[in-house]
């Protein structure tokens, strides 16, 4: 496959080069080779970006909510049509297996497309009457908003601030990270085939120096970031000083309570899920998994039964479904929290070790007898590093399931109906899951809360963090002034 674009960035509806910007090396996570390479964007590059879109969206924003709508549901269905190529291309990008990106990554990006396209001919204000007189509010575009994005669903991230951003009217200009600089252009360039006008989504590569240029610049209205908690405390001042909108989507070292009478194949399932989809480099997963103590061992036991079937290989082969760490620097991080968890004495029960071959991988690793303050149950790793902390009580976890500077998410295992929804409501956390871990559909609002975010995407809640109202108050009858 063609790994390398046409060109480093996305403006105006054309590929755009500066090869003065600084290179950057796309490395395949699976052998360690070079696969492509993009230019930083350079001042130039930003000014280009900043221009079309803010340019653009006044006519975007004019146009009926029922055209933008079609077009934003013509490039969900062009992406469904080439999921494959698109799913082909996630994988070189990031290393998940094939089978996680065929089935996730382009088609959950595709139903935030579809979702927010469908929605934008219904966005409407109000009518307030107020005696004689009355208020209308009109929902109108933000102007042009910023998106940056991680690099563990670089596809999805591109669409799901894209999509409620362009059907509110506004216009985009999306970062990605720097580690995964390919599948956005693929959207850019998609959305353009679909109909959409020039210089409406532009995409601009770039490390946090880039990022820091958008987020300041005066022509931005709003900013959305994926990221982790130190670049959101950055981006998050950085805009609070030019008073722009802001949604942060942020880490996670979320909780997954296994209580004594949960289905454990059910439990055991929604851990593997929880802990070892994408290699574990998903932003919400319940990595500190509590079970009650008469459970434990049995919880253990069938864990690592089932790990001991993961198909850990080429992460292109359908069959694999467990690949490499997303980079060189990304694989040391988390071998350095498995030796803090064997260093502070955390017992090792499965994996903990690179893998003898080419690329970034590692084993799924868990750790049993966690205890709470121990490192590798306080920080967000980022891999596949399970903890296992042992419980009596209910109460008792909770506190300790919500003393956290997080609140991405928490999920809970038991067929105690009354207990499950007590649990999800003590939960301090924006997304809960009950006897499931990390479904994430479209129609559902997805974001944290403490440290793990601010605002949310998806469902009907992402369009108030894309617009705003203006109120309209209509005298009907003579002004009455004091004087
Ligand atoms: N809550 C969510 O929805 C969600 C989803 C995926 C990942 N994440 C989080 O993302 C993190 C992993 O991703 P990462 O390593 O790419 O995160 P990161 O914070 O290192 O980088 C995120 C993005 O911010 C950019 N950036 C860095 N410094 C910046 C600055 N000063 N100004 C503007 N932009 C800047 C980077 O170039 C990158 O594009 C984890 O913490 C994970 O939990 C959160
Ligand atoms: C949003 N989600 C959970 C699909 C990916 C986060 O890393």
């Amino acid at each position: 496959m063609q790994t390398q674009p046409k060109a480093s960035h996305f403006i105006n509806g054309e590929y755009v080069e500066d090869t003065a910007g600084t290179p950057i090396e796309v490395i395949y996570a699976a052998t360690g080779e070079k696969i492509a390479q993009v230019h930083s964007a350079t001042p130039a590059i930003v000014e280009q970006a900043l221009d079309a879109a803010r340019a653009a969206w006044p006519a975007w924003a004019a146009m009926s909510g029922t055209e933008r709508g079609r077009i934003l549901r013509r490039a969900a269905d062009m992406i469904r049509d080439r999921n494959h190529e698109l799913s082909v291309l996630e994988t070189y990008d990031t290393g998940k297996p094939y089978q996680e990106t065929i089935a996730v990554d382009a088609t959950s990006g595709a139903d935030a497309l579809e979702y927010f396209g469908g929605m934008a001919a219904t966005l409407t204000g109000e009518h307030i009457q107020l005696g004689d007189d009355w208020v209308y509010t009109r929902r109108e575009a933000l102007g042009v908003c910023v998106g940056i994005g991680a690099w563990n669903y670089p596809t999805q991230i591109a669409c799901w601030k894209g999509a409620p951003a362009l059907a509110c009217g506004n216009s985009m200009v999306f970062k990605p990270s720097e580690t995964t600089p390919l599948c956005a252009l693929k959207v850019a360039e998609i959305l353009i085939d679909a109909g959409l006008p020039k210089g409406i989504y532009n995409v601009i590569q770039g490390l946090g120096d880039v990022g820091a240029a958008l987020v300041t610049d005066d022509r931005v209205d709003k900013v959305s970031l994926t990221g982790s908690v130190p670049t959101g405390r950055k981006v998050y001042a950085a805009a609070a000083a030019g008073i722009k909108h802001v949604t942060m989507e942020l880490g996670g070292k979320s909780p997954m309570i296994v209580f004594e009478d949960a289905d454990i194949e059910n439990a055991v399932g929604g851990a593997i899920l929880g802990n070892f989809y994408s290699s574990g480099q998903v932003c919400s997963n319940g990595t500190r998994v509590f079970v009650h103590k008469d459970i434990k061992e049995a919880f253990l036991k069938r864990l690592s039964e089932r790990l001991a079937t993961a198909v850990i290989g080429d992460p292109q082969d359908p069959d694999t479904n467990f690949g490499p760490m997303v980079s060189e620097r990304q694989m040391d991080i988390v071998l350095g929290y498995i030796e803090k968890g064997q260093a502070e004495g955390a017992r090792l029960v499965y994996g903990g070790k690179r893998l003898d071959r080419d690329g970034f991988y590692l084993e799924p690793t868990v750790f049993a007898d966690v205890k709470d303050d121990m490192t590798i149950a306080r920080e967000e790793i980022f891999g596949p590093v399970m903890a296992v902390l042992d419980f009596e009580d209910e109460a008792d976890v909770m506190k300790r399931a919500n003393d956290t500077e997080f609140g991405l998410a928490a999920g809970v295992f038991t067929n105690d109906l009354t207990r499950a929804h007590r649990v999800a409501a003590g939960f301090e956390a924006g997304t809960c899951f009950i006897n499931s871990y990390n479904d994430a559909p479209v129609e559902a609002p997805f974001g944290g809360s403490k440290n793990s975010g601010v605002g949310r995407e998806n469902s009907k809640a992402a369009i108030e963090h894309y617009s705003q109202l203006k109120s309209v108050y209509v005298r009907m009858g003579d002004v009455e002034a004091p004087f």
